[in-house]
């Protein structure tokens, strides 16, 4: 049974009853291509078996590696961007406190960069890591991206200069390519530890793989839960079935809704520490979706927060938007609301109870709200914030959008529309290869001044 709880009752006035049974033959199609490898993209499948089919050996090696960051390490500098980073970050922020990282707990502190050309950030990161005790897990797939081998130059520096060649090349471990890229030449000659990405699992779907693994397990974090939840999703997803299987009724969903010209959809929390998530959702609804001029185009929105904020477009501006809820059913803590004896804010009602209580009834006045201004709601229900939770809700994800990816006809499984803007930028800066565009370019960029 699944341990989701897809809510799409409030889709009525939006989607007919016999619309989601009309999807079924195109479902089960893009479920054959998925796992029959008949569709595009069939070389990065790999993410389907990964929670049962994984590298024991190096799984137990990603274990060990995290015991020795957090002998040694106050802070984990994880260098990576895209799927490099964001399953990492989401997993971390997910499963902590919302004022993780802010002091040293029991575990290193993971931070991230390299996921920016952000110089103030990089700048800022330096200042803040002082002389603190750190490692550095480098992650890339291709092992040639800018932003992290940049980043990743910089830290190596420092890791040189505070600690010597020998014991630099001891903290740090690179997550990459099996076989190439210059990473992994890198890697070899200066006898870094080496974790793999394998070959047939992409970026926006590698945070089951070391990519992910080894900073949540440096966090503290239990991986083996993370993965057997992921496995669970995986025996409980195998049933196509649109009256009861969720993954499939979601992807299904969103399609229809997408058909009508809802084309953007907005993934919401009601928990601070789900604001990640919703960044790893985008990279894996957006690149997997977003080509040959179509594709729903995923936003995100943190509540009760953005009410005040982009809640006014949400209720009255362009109706092309829907709404894809991540609610925790039991979340982590509470606080009670005390009396106050003046009531000056009238809200003496509310003493005694507590702000989940509060939380709660907002996600439902804003649901009814929502729908009655023309948006489409759903609701994917989780139990609680723990790495099994976690892993199952991931694969659920994973699930949905390469199946919606094949329902719109398109290859979930390739980016080729990210390749654009760095042919530009490497024109503009320079690089060896690039230098006919150069002139082209930058006349081009200042003659619309
Ligand atoms: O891991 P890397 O090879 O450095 O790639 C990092 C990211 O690069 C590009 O943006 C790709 O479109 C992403 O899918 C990928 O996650």
């Amino acid at each position: 049974m699944s341990l989701i709880k897809f809510d799409s009752s409030k889709l009525t006035p939006f989607v007919h009853k016999n619309e989601l049974g009309e999807m079924q033959a195109l479902v089960n199609a893009a479920n054959t291509e998925l796992r029959d490898g008949t569709g595009a993209g069939n070389d990065f499948r790999g993410w389907l078996d990964l929670p049962v089919d994984y590298d024991k050996d190096e799984f137990n090696r990603i274990k060990k590696a995290a015991k020795k960051i957090q002998g040694d390490s106050d802070v984990l500098i994880c260098i990576g961007i895209g799927g490099s980073y964001l399953g990492a970050q989401a997993a971390i922020e997910f499963l902590n406190g919302a004022f993780y990282g802010k002091e040293k707990g029991k575990y290193p502190i993971v931070v991230f960069c390299g996921n920016s050309l952000s110089g103030s950030y990089l700048y800022d990161l330096i200042n803040w890591l002082g002389d603190k005790d750190f490692s550095v897990n480098v992650i890339s797939k291709s092992g040639t991206t800018t932003e992290p081998s940049v980043a990743f130059r910089i830290f190596k520096d420092k890791l040189v200069k505070k600690y010597g060649k020998d014991e630099a090349s001891k903290r740090i471990y690179a997550t990459t390519d099996r076989k190439k890229g210059a990473l992994k030449t890198e890697a070899d000659a200066e006898g870094y530890e080496e974790f793999v990405v394998p070959d047939d699992v992409g970026g926006r779907y590698s945070v089951l793989t070391p990519v992910g693994l080894l900073p949540i397990a440096a966090s503290g974090a239990d991986i083996d839960q993370l993965m057997k939840g992921a496995a669970d999703a995986r025996a409980d997803y195998t049933d196509t079935d649109l009256k009861k299987s969720t993954p499939y009724q979601y992807a299904a969903l969103r399609n229809i809704l997408y058909r009508k010209g809802f084309t953007t959809e907005i993934v919401e929390n009601y928990e601070p520490t789900l604001r990640m998530f919703s960044e790893w959702c985008k990279q894996l609804m957006g690149e997997s979706e977003g080509k040959d001029q179509k594709g729903i185009f995923p936003a995100s929105a943190n509540f009760t927060t953005d009410l005040h904020s982009v809640g006014q477009y949400i209720q009255e501006g362009l109706r092309n938007l829907f709404e894809t809820v991540i609610r925790v059913e039991n979340p982590t803590h509470d606080v009670k609301i005390p009396e106050d004896a003046r009531n000056l804010d009238q809200l003496d009602f509310l003493k005694g109870k507590s702000l989940n209580y509060v939380n709660e009834h907002a996600y439902e006045g804003v649901v009814l709200a929502h729908t009655d201004g023309g948006v489409p709601v759903m609701t994917v229900n989780i139990p609680d914030q723990t790495e099994h939770t976690l892993g199952y809700l991931i694969y659920f994800f994973e699930l949905a959008i390469a199946i919606s990816g094949y329902l719109n006809g398109i290859n979930p499984f390739n980016q080729p529309g990210v390749e654009e803007y760095k042919r530009n930028m490497f024109g503009l800066i320079n690089k060896p290869g690039y230098e006919d565009l150069h002139d082209d370019l930058t006349k081009r960029f200042n003659e619309a001044k």
